[in-house]
């Protein structure tokens, strides 16, 4: 390397990756005394990347905000700017006269965009360093003995444990080089990430505080008090049973790696662990099939029979007014919160595909727009899995009934009480069914049905005939 080249500035690229600590580009980027910019690009292109739903896009303010201002308390300054990341990169070396520039790594197609970004920057003398930063075990680096890919879990997850050792975490540069005088980019509310009109994100406000700390804050409130009960009471949505990291997750704002060793001593975190195992191999299935958000991982699901598209029931589904009390919760909770408990999420999306034979893609769209950790692998993956179309999925025809789903996981209706508060004066015994109160019970509660909450929009027996027979249909077209 010629001193020209050492001392020339150098740039950060920040993505999914939204954090000081265990952040092994920044860390190497910060080798040395050089000038180092410091880089965030909003692309909506949708060249490589999803355009960012709008809870998202929420969270992405505040966590670009939260990190402008960590690294400003060192020095450094956030430079954001906006357009398609390949043009941007190119505009932004070619401008300050970077020679070697650092990121972590992403897969799929945004990895192929970054390939092509990186080729652009050879061409113009600026080398390339990448890392592995925001998975435990990237997605090439599983394979089977024969060297393929895994499209079942339980086997991808005892062969990725095979593989070795995780990496350790590297501490956050205590100090960083100066930024580069006069290089500058756009404010934060320049991007227009919150929602003004209608401003929608009271809720989100409430239940969120994106950026680092708050990441760290939660990662020890769990470990110190929920860890332990952790694998027997995750499926109960009403417990604050499970650690809520995932939009912390989703945006890098901590590390998967930091969280394994912070894990490594607690035998009462193996279920935990594996959960982050689940995230891990939703990234492997996409490397496999990029276009996951799209296309049915598994290819006889092209022949399913969904019904007709009906704005009406999509909108009773979005918007929590099924008449099913488990389902209604479930989606009052992601519109209000920007985020639903697991076991929700599959009872709701089973309802959608199932009940109402919605594809799956209708829900998938929703949920990427609501979501706060809307996710590239982890949505396109839940929905695949829920509907029988993708790797390693719960079969189509086990069919959840919300119900006893609401019976079993909710037994005292604290979590539909909460988000369903007009049928919350109804007995624990009526509360996943109203329809079957009696007109005493039902007055007593104050509730007409029909009126002040809906009636089922389809009747569970009826929608479990349909759904069987659809299915039926597939099979003997494929
Ligand atoms: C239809 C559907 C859609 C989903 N969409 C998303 C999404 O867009 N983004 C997202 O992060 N998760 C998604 N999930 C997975 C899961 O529901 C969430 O990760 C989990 O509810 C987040 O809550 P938590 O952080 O408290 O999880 P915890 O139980 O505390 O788990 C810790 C972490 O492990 C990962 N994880 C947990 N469960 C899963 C899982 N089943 N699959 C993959 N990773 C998992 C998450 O990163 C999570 O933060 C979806 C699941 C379904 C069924």
């Amino acid at each position: 390397m010629t001193s020209d080249t050492a001392d020339a500035p150098r740039l950060f690229w920040f993505r999914d990756d939204l954090r000081l600590d265990d952040n092994p580009g920044l860390v190497a980027a910060c080798e040395g005394k050089a000038p180092l910019v410091l880089l965030y690009v909003l692309d909506d292109s949708e060249d490589g990347t999803r355009r960012l739903g709008g809870a998202a896009r929420w969270w992405l303010h505040g966590s670009l905000g939260s990190l402008s201002r960590d690294l400003a308390a060192l020095g450094q300054t956030l430079i954001i700017r906006r357009g398609p990341a390949r043009d941007v990169v190119r505009d932004i070396v070619a401008e300050t006269g970077v020679r070697r520039a650092f990121w972590n790594r992403r897969y799929a197609f945004a990895g192929d965009l970054d390939s092509d970004i990186a080729a652009d920057l050879e061409k113009a003398g600026c080398a390339t360093e990448t890392f592995s930063a925001n998975l435990l075990f990237e997605p090439d680096a599983v394979r089977s003995g024969k060297g393929e890919p895994f499209r079942v879990y339980s086997a991808y997850w005892r062969a990725a444990q095979r593989t070795g050792e995780i990496r350790n975490p590297v501490t956050p540069p205590k100090a960083l080089p100066p930024p580069l005088p006069d290089l500058s980019g756009e404010p934060l509310d320049a991007l227009a990430l919150l929602p003004t009109d209608p401003d929608w994100a009271g809720g989100l406000r409430d239940a969120w505080q994106p950026g680092e700390s708050d990441a760290s804050e939660r990662l020890e409130s769990f470990l110190a008090d929920r860890v332990a009960a952790y694998a027997k009471r995750r499926d109960f949505p009403a417990d604050p049973a499970t650690s809520k990291l995932s939009p912390h997750l989703r945006f890098g704002e901590i590390s998967p790696v930091r969280i394994w060793h912070a894990t490594a001593d607690m035998r009462e975190a193996q279920k935990f662990r594996s959960e982050l195992g689940w995230r891990d191999f939703a990234w492997h299935a996409l490397a496999q099939a990029p276009d996951m958000a799209r296309t049915n991982l598994r290819d006889e699901f092209d022949g399913f029979p969904w019904a007709a598209p009906d704005e009406e029931i999509l909108r009773a589904w979005q918007m929590g007014r099924t008449g099913y009390p488990i389902v209604d919760a479930g989606m009052r909770q992601l519109w209000q919160t920007g985020w639903m408990h697991n076991r929700v999420r599959m009872v709701v999306a089973s309802f959608l595909t199932k009940h109402l034979l919605i594809d799956w893609r209708h829900g998938e769209q929703w949920f990427w727009d609501t979501l706060v950790d809307a996710d590239p692998a982890n949505n396109p993956f839940g929905w695949q899995w829920v509907a029988g179309s993708g790797f390693d999925a719960q079969p189509y025809f086990r069919i959840f009934n919300p119900v006893l789903q609401g019976q079993k996981f909710d037994p005292d209706g604290a979590y539909v009480r909460a988000f369903v508060p007009e049928i919350g004066d109804l007995p624990d015994r009526d509360i996943h069914k109203p329809w079957e109160a009696s007109p005493m019970e039902l007055k007593a509660a104050g509730i007409e049905l029909g009126v002040d909450y809906p009636t089922p929009i389809v009747d569970h027996r009826e929608a479990r005939e349909r759904s069987l027979e659809a299915y039926q249909e597939m099979r003997q077209a494929d």
